[in-house]
């Protein structure tokens, strides 16, 4: 009888319908029923990762906003301030462009540490205002992030380890895009999906055939205990 190994997953692209949006349904269950702690490690905003845990039914474990809001279940950690990031927006729209999500933003309503930008918008005046800043922009294949350098998913993955007392040597790791290569160095398994870019699959330990939840629920699969 070996125990299921902890579980970190990332949301976009990992858990996401063959198509690439939209959550597959096959995995509410299949981390419903994981018999050891999930961490949900994300660049969404912090709402989304504890809705996410909140409808399948599991313990709030949540790393967001790329490892700028950690949420151990107790508490809630800040490692990254908004005001640049912040102030990055208004120039970007003060030289006349825009976020690109709509009037209401519901992509960044929410968000306390960090602006994400639609890929439709241009890129390079959005790099020449963050690195003004001191800032960085990653593109996840979802959004342009602007965000500090320092924090990321791994460090966020590690706090929550830390107060939850999960071995990072035990943990599998699962993700599809550059913000999860933090994450994929802190733990003991890592696996890129199929449709994963360069430098996810570079770090990971193994790259999946399948894409999207096809290849991480294989991989839930083939790691789970028996
Ligand atoms: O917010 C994004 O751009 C990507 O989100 P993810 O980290 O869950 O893939
Ligand atoms: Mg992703």
């Amino acid at each position: 009888m070996t125990a299921d190994p902890p579980l970190v997953l990332d949301i976009d692209g990992t858990l996401t319908r063959p198509e690439g949006w939209g959550i597959d349904p096959r995995v509410f269950d299949a981390i419903r029923q994981w018999d050891a702690p999930v961490v949900i490690a994300t660049g969404k905003a912090f709402p989304y990762p504890v809705a996410l845990c909140h409808f399948v039914g599991i313990p709030e474990l949540v790393v967001a906003e790329n490892g700028g809001v950690v949420y151990t279940g107790d508490d809630v950690f800040f490692t990254a301030d908004c005001e640049a990031a912040r102030a990055v927006a208004t120039e970007y729209r003060a030289a006349g462009y825009d976020l690109g999500w709509g009037e209401e933003d519901t992509v960044n309503r929410w968000r306390e540490t960090e602006i994400a930008i639609n890929l439709e918008q241009p890129l390079e005046p959005l790099r020449e205002i963050a690195a003004d800043h001191g800032l960085e922009v990653i593109d996840t294949g979802y959004a342009y992030h602007v965000k500090d350098t320092d924090p990321n998913k791994g460090e966020g993955l590690e706090t929550i380890a830390d107060r939850v007392g999960i071995d990072l040597a035990d943990c599998v790791a699962v993700g599809d895009s550059v913000n999860d290569v933090s994450t994929f160095e802190a733990v003991g398994r890592s696996f890129a999906v199929g449709n994963a870019d360069e430098l996810a699959k570079a770090a990971a330990d193994e790259v999946l055939d399948g894409v999207h939840a096809d290849g991480t629920l294989a991989v839930l699969e083939r790691v789970r205990g028996s």
